[in-house]
């Protein structure tokens, strides 16, 4: 089977790099109308408490111009976050139980000590017709204890991947396969993210054929600075196929 893989650009760096300087320059509506016009099939955005990145009007601003889908990351634990995506009702909630100045996301849901807590929050989601993703480790244990919270998705947390791609790639994707294959075995869909590349990617992808969605930021937008970000959109589009 081999699924079409979606790619979702997470803009946080586009509003980064704009809180820089104050002002709106770049203007990260017209990123998220651009990554869809230069062929993204989503849009990620990740608010965090304390706004350091996409600010909650962005997310606002952005739902109103989407035309693919739109994937909110962040931690429901934060009632404003909750409060936000019912609001705005992407079309997918990504939960990431980051802790409040965490510099970006390090970890996935212990899916087994919160079972209560996200089965209640994901019904919330779940409700009001908002599909949801839970962020988890590549472990098998994880996968089954994500299954029984009644999520529709996961997204595997590639950063350990990324890391020890160089060295062997066979060795660092080997997890990753066994909990997407749990994943399969238990019906839920896949997704994966963070620290994916241009490097990377693509393998990735051949080992896990069945792959929803990927959603890709941080390499993103740096390798735009030096390809367009037209021509490096197309390129990561092509390590999917
Ligand atoms: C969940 C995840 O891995 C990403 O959302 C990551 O947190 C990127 O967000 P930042 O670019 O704001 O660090
Ligand atoms: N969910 C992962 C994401 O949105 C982007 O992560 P990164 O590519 O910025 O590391």
């Amino acid at each position: 089977m081999n699924t079409v893989t979606k790619l979702s650009v997470n803009i946080n760096k586009f509003a980064t790099l704009r809180n820089s300087r104050g002002g709106n320059n770049p203007d990260v509506v017209k990123a998220a109308k651009d990554a869809q016009l230069f062929g993204a099939d989503g849009v990620t955005v990740h608010p965090r408490p304390d706004e350091r990145h996409i600010r909650y009007s962005d997310v606002r601003e952005i739902k109103k111009i989407i035309t693919t889908e739109f994937n909110i990351e962040g931690n429901c634990t934060e009632q404003k976050f909750t409060d936000l995506v019912l609001e705005t009702r992407p079309h997918q909630v990504t939960l990431v139980p980051d802790a409040l100045d965490q510099l970006t996301s390090n970890h996935g849901w212990n899916t087994i000590e919160h079972k209560t807590y996200l089965q209640e929050m994901i019904s919330i989601f779940k409700n009001a017709g908002i599909r949801v993703s839970i962020f988890v480790d590549p472990v098998t244990e994880m996968v089954e204890g994500a299954a029984a919270t009644g999520t529709d998705r996961i997204e595997l947390y590639t950063e350990a991947y990324a890391a020890h791609f160089a060295t062997d790639k066979h060795k660092a994707v080997a997890p990753y396969v066994a909990a997407a294959e749990k994943a399969k075995e238990l019906g839920l869909g896949l997704n994966a993210g963070h620290d994916l590349d241009l490097d990377n990617l693509q393998f990735f992808k051949q080992q896990i054929s069945w792959l929803d969605e990927v959603s890709i930021g941080h390499a993103i937008v740096c390798d735009a600075l030096y390809l367009g970000f037209q021509n490096t959109i197309q390129m990561y589009k092509r390590q999917l196929l």
